[in-house]
C-alpha cells in the first residue's frame, strides 16, 4: 500500500507536488495570484489564511475541480494539467471534505463503492476496507449502516474511501471541525501514520494549536497572494494568527451587562423526531434571560438539531406553552410568528438552510427578513433596502466578496457564515438562538463575531448558543448546559463548571443511569 518511489536515492528527488505561479480569476476578481508552493512526501503541510484567502480556490485547482488561468503545476518532477477531479485522484491526489457525501440508510461499504472511480464487487472492496482500517486504526465495520453511526466514524468512511485510492498526496479541509477532544486526537495518531506512511498531507485548518501540533512546515495566504511560510512548530498560535491577517487578533470583551427577566423559556419539552433516525427531545427545561448568553455543548448528533428546530419553529409542536417567547405560548407558532416576537434564528448549515445557495445575498437576506423589517412593504418588495442591507452587514461584518451583491454559494465558507449571523444580529433581535456560530472563521473573524453576541447581550437581548467548541462557550456564555441523548443537563454558571467537568458530561458520564440506557433506544 506504500506509495510506488521510483526515484534514483542518490538524486535528491523533486517535491511531490509544485505549484509555479498558480493563479486563478473569476471575472476580475484575482482569487490565487501566482502562488508558488511545494509539498514534500511526507511532510504535513497546512494552509493558513483568513475567511476569503484563497484556501479553497487553491485546493480546487490542485485536485481538479478548477483549471487554472496561469502558472503550473509539477508531480514528481513532471507538469501536470487535470480536466476534471478523477485524472487528479489517478494522479494521486485524494481530499477529504469537511462535508460528508454519505447515504444515511446504506451501509459503509456500500457509501465507499459508490465513491470510488473503478469497479470492485462489495465482498472484495469490505475486504480491502478492513485492510486499510486495520493498518491505520479507522475501525469501522464495514456492514454498519450509517445512520447508526457517531460523526467521527463517519469522517473515517471518507478518510478509508480516499485511501483506497492510494494517494500520494491527502487533502483535509478543517478535518477536527465537527469532533471532540478525544476524537481529534484519535485523528492525529491515524494522520502521523500515513505521514510515516510517505504520504504528504496539505492540511487546512483555522484551528492554530492543531497546526502546531500536525505540520511541519506553512503557507500562508493573504488575498489570494502568498504572504509568508513558517514551520508552526516555532511559532505560537498567536504568531501565526498575526501573519494570517497582518495585524494581532484580540480576544472578546465582555463589557458590564445587567441580567433582566426570562426572554425564551422552555420546560417538559418532549417531542418525537420527524426524521426516523432523528433523536427525540425528552423533557427539556431552559430559560434565557435579557443579557445573558446560554451555551450549549454537546457531541453532534444528540439532539441539537432537534431543540433548534422546536425552538425555531421549523418543527412546530402540539403544545404552545411548552414554549414562551418574550412572555407569548410560542411552541405552535411558525418561524415567521417568532420573528415578530423579536426572536432571530441562525441554523448550523450556511448552505442550503441559512442560505438558498443559487440566490443572491439580497435574495437570501429577503427570505428571513420579510416577516419583520422594511423590506417589503404593500406586498412590494423593496429591492433597494434589500441591497442597502447587504452593504450593511457586509460593513460591519466585514464580508469579503467579489462583488456587490453574488450568489450565496460564491462566497468563502467563513465569509458566508459572517454574512448569515451578522444579518441576524443586525435586526436587533431580543432572542437569538445561533448553531455553531462561528463555524470555519479565522481567529479574527470567529472573534467578531463572539464579541458582536456579547454585545447584542449586553444591549439586553438573550443569546442562546449551541456550539460542539467547548472554549468558544467557555469565553462567552454566562451558563452552559450539555445535551446527552436528548436531554439538557441543568445550566450551570461557567464559573463554576470547568471543561473537564463539562466533557465528561458530553461523553455520558454524571448522567443518570436511565439516561444512559436510552441510547439506541
Ligand atoms: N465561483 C466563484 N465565483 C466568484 N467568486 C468566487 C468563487 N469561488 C470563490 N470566490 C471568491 O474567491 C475568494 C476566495 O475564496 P476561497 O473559498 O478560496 O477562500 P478560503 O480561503 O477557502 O476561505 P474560507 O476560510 O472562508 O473557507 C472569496 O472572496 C470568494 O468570494
Amino acid at each position: 500500500m506504500a506509495p510506488p518511489s521510483d526515484s534514483d536515492p542518490r538524486e535528491p528527488s523533486p517535491p511531490l507536488f509544485q505549484g509555479r505561479g498558480l493563479t486563478k480569476r473569476f471575472g476580475s476578481f484575482v482569487a490565487n495570484q501566482a502562488i508558488d508552493l511545494d509539498i514534500a512526501g511526507g511532510e504535513v503541510h497546512a494552509l493558513l489564511g483568513e475567511n476569503g484567502a484563497g484556501k479553497s480556490t487553491l485546493v480546487k485547482l490542485i485536485t481538479g475541480l478548477l483549471q487554472p488561468d496561469d502558472g503550473r503545476m509539477i508531480w514528481r518532477g513532471t507538469p501536470i494539467s487535470f480536466a476534471g477531479p478523477a485524472e487528479a485522484r489517478a494522479c494521486g491526489i485524494a481530499a477529504v471534505s469537511q462535508h460528508f457525501a454519505l447515504f444515511d440508510n446504506l451501509t459503509v461499504v456500500e457509501n465507499v463503492a459508490l465513491g470510488l472511480d473503478r469497479r470492485i464487487s462489495v465482498g472484495r472492496l469490505a475486504t480491502e476496507l478492513e485492510q486499510i482500517s486495520q493498518r491505520y486504526g479507522l475501525p469501522l465495520d464495514p456492514k454498519r449502516e450509517v445512520w447508526r453511526l457517531s460523526v467521527g466514524e463517519r469522517q473515517r468512511i471518507e478518510i478509508v474511501r480516499a485511501l483506497l485510492q492510494n494517494p500520494q498526496l491527502l487533502i483535509l479541509d478543517e478535518p477536527t471541525a465537527v469532533l471532540t477532544p478525544a476524537e481529534a486526537d484519535r485523528l492525529f495518531d491515524v494522520l502521523q501514520r500515513l505521514r510515516a506512511d510517505g504520504r504528504a498531507l496539505l492540511y487546512i485548518s483555522h484551528k492554530l494549536d492543531e497546526v502546531k501540533r500536525l505540520a511541519s512546515v506553512a503557507t500562508i495566504l493573504r488575498a489570494g497572494r502568498v504572504v509568508g511560510s513558517c514551520d508552526p512548530r516555532q511559532e505560537s498560535a498567536a504568531s501565526m494568527a498575526r501573519m494570517m491577517v497582518g495585524s494581532d487578533v484580540t480576544a472578546p470583551k465582555q463589557s458590564s451587562h445587567s441580567i433582566g427577566g426570562p426572554l425564551l423559556s422552555v420546560s417538559g419539552l418532549t417531542q418525537r423526531p420527524d426524521d426516523p433516525h432523528g433523536v427525540t427531545l425528552r423533557d427539556i427545561a431552559l430559560e434565557v434571560r435579557s443579557g445573558e448568553i446560554v451555551g450549549i455543548a454537546g457531541v453532534a448528533g444528540n439532539g441539537q438539531d432537534e431543540l433548534f428546530a422546536a425552538l425555531s419553529g421549523e418543527t412546530p409542536i402540539a403544545q404552545s406553552d411548552v414554549i414562551h417567547i418574550a412572555g407569548e405560548a410560542a411552541g405552535s407558532l411558525s418561524i415567521n410568528q417568532r420573528r415578530r416576537l423579536g426572536a432571530a434564528f441562525v441554523p448550523e448549515q450556511r448552505l442550503g438552510h441559512a442560505t438558498v445557495p443559487t440566490m443572491s445575498l439580497s435574495d437570501n437576506a429577503l427570505l428571513t427578513g420579510h416577516a419583520t423589517g422594511a423590506l417589503v412593504k404593500f406586498g412590494l418588495v423593496n429591492r433597494g433596502a434589500a441591497l442597502a442591507l447587504v452593504d450593511r452587514v457586509s460593513e460591519a461584518f466585514d464580508v469579503r466578496k467579489a462583488s456587490r451583491d453574488p450568489e450565496a454559494a460564491r462566497l468563502s465558507g467563513g465569509n458566508l457564515q459572517k454574512f448569515i449571523v451578522g444579518r441576524e444580529i443586525l435586526r436587533q433581535p431580543r432572542l437569538l438562538i445561533v448553531d455553531q456560530p462561528s463555524w470555519g472563521l479565522d481567529a479574527g473573524a470567529a472573534s467578531a463575531i463572539r464579541q458582536a453576541l456579547l454585545d447584542l447581550a449586553a444591549s439586553g437581548a438573550a443569546v442562546l448558543v449551541i456550539s460542539q467548541d467547548l472554549d468558544e462557550l467557555i469565553e462567552i456564555a454566562d451558563r452552559i448546559a450539555v445535551m446527552f441523548h436528548g436531554r439538557l443537563s441543568p445550566p450551570r454558571p461557567v464559573s463554576e463548571i470547568g471543561r473537564d467537568q463539562l466533557g465528561l458530561l458530553m461523553g455520558g458520564s454524571g448522567w443518570p443511569a436511565e439516561v444512559r440506557d436510552v441510547a439506541g433506544a
